[in-house]
């Protein structure tokens, strides 16, 4: 099976764009959708066995789909049943039922089967589904030991991972030719256990894409521990978040990591403790100033974090820090940063606007001049030239106190170790450490603290060597 690391993320109209394209070039609608069809009979077949098949369809070219798998599960001697919203409304998904030519049952009427595929709505989804065809759908996806959606559960907006009806769980969802954002963003994503992207030959490109495992490289023969990367973490009014970040910048691969005027004694030895000052966070061979963990947001906080953008030093911006900014501040400071926000500081510091996450955190990241790190189950990454990545699922047990502050300083170390070998490049810091973050909490198991992540940090690093 592919992985899904690193594949293209394409919204309905790139994917419409896509489509098109290939239909411009001589390509029928009705052939495209027979060689969906033919993708999709082969995966249900692969796994319902002699079970029973009933495959609902939709009026627009998701139904197509459905009535092409069906006439070619029939003709494979697979037992199935089609059932529909009513007549299809496109050309193509008319000819396809035509093509399949037998029983096509009422949807509020069909008995269930033990597998269920829905090819209802698509990516031309453009309401909730009426009540009568989500309670069909809810009823007969209930009573299905295994249920597959057609590129899309039915109900969820394809852009945007909201959903505009009640969505059942699936098993499986099928997606056509390229993942869309719904298939990463929440709450859509949680509605399928597992996605398939289908290749119907159709060239796809995009600017956003799924986080892959990076390539990382031990440090070279000559290394010393500046020139591996520093990292400086200025500390605050609870010190706790700021020993959690510098010992998480340890473990992911920084060679120095300063602390700068915390008051915790339970320090590893290996971070070298120093009182704040103007000429500390000044230092030239810092290779990332990260602040923001436990800085608290009283007025030395205050100090501290306009001290911190006044130098030229490559930036990580974090937790209460980012409630002490603005945009316009931000994009009138020169010099890489970036933000690692959760939604509450997100909304507070760009404000609540409605829009997909990945539009959202865009907008951020042209805004403010900075690669934004979107953090939650379905963190997204941007960088003011546009590029995003969104990465897959991660530990629900990463929903813990202290997780922030890990990955607030993991993302420091990457962008120190990343820029000591050429010009940093945050999108590739920032993504380093989200996957190496979210490898340590799958290796961490379930229950842990954010205390035990930076221990499997090495591991994770490992595992991209
Ligand atoms: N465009 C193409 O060339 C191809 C599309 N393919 C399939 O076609 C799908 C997109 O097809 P369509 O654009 O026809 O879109 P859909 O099949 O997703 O549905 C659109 C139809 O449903 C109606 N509709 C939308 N929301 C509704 C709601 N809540 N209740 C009732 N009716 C609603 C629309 O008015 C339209 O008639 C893809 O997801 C994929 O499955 C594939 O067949 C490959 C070829
Ligand atoms: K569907």
């Amino acid at each position: 099976m592919m992985p899904l690391d690193g594949r293209p993320i394409l919204t309905a109209a790139a994917m419409r764009a896509a489509e098109e394209q290939i239909i411009a070039t001589g390509t029928s609608v009705s052939a495209l959708m027979e060689r969906v069809g033919a993708a999709v009979a082969a995966q249900v077949r692969r796994l319902a066995g002699d079970q029973e098949v009933l495959i609902l369809c939709g009026p627009g070219n998701n139904g197509g789909d459905g009535y092409v798998a069906a006439r070619l599960l029939a003709a494979a001697g697979q037992r199935v049943r089609v059932a529909a919203t009513g007549a299809p409304r496109s050309d193509a998904a008319i000819a396809a039922r035509h093509a399949w030519g037998r029983d096509v049952e009422a949807l509020g009427a069909a008995a269930p089967a033990p597998v269920l595929v829905d090819a209802l709505f698509g990516t031309g989804l453009s309401r909730g589904l009426g009540t009568d065809v989500a309670g069909a759908l809810a009823r007969l996806a209930a009573a299905a030991a295994l249920t597959i959606a057609v590129d899309l559960p039915s109900g969820a907006a394809t852009d945007d991972g909201r959903l505009l009806s009640p969505v059942p769980d699936y098993d499986l969802t099928l997606a056509l030719g390229a993942l869309k954002p719904s298939h990463l963003l929440q709450p859509a994503a949680a509605r399928s256990q597992r996605v398939i992207v289908l290749d119907i030959a159709v060239p796809v490109a995009s600017e956003a894409s799924v986080l892959a495992r990076p390539r990382l490289s031990a440090p070279v023969v000559d290394a010393h521990k500046y020139s591996r990367g520093m990292v400086a973490v200025v500390a605050g009014a609870m010190p706790g978040a700021s020993v959690l970040a510098a010992t998480a910048a340890a473990r992911g691969g920084a060679g120095y990591v300063l602390l700068l005027g915390g008051a915790s004694d339970r320090v590893p030895h290996a971070i070298v403790r120093r009182r704040f000052d103007a000429a500390a966070i000044a230092d030239k061979r810092i290779g990332a100033l990260l602040v923001g963990p436990g800085l608290g947001r009283d007025e030395r906080a205050r100090e501290r974090l306009e001290a911190a953008l006044a130098t030229d030093r490559p930036l990580v911006i974090d937790g209460d820090a980012l409630r002490l900014l603005t945009p316009q501040k931000l994009a009138a400071r020169k010099g890489p940063m970036i933000l690692t926000p959760h939604a509450g500081e997100f909304d507070a510091l760009f404000g609540a606007d409605a829009g997909s996450k990945i539009d959202r955190a865009r907008h951020a990241a042209a805004a403010s001049g900075a690669t934004i790190v979107f953090k939650g189950p379905d963190t997204v990454i941007t960088a003011p030239d546009g590029g995003v990545v969104v990465a897959l699922a991660a530990s629900s047990w990463l929903s813990t106190a202290g997780t922030g502050d890990v990955l607030a300083g993991l993302v420091a170390a990457r962008l120190a170790v990343n820029g000591s070998n050429a010009m940093p490049d945050p999108l590739a810091a920032a993504a380093e450490a989200v996957w190496l973050h979210g490898e340590a909490a799958r290796r961490a198991g379930p229950a842990f603290i954010a205390d035990d992540l930076a221990r499997h940090l090495p591991e994770a690093i490992a595992a991209c060597l």
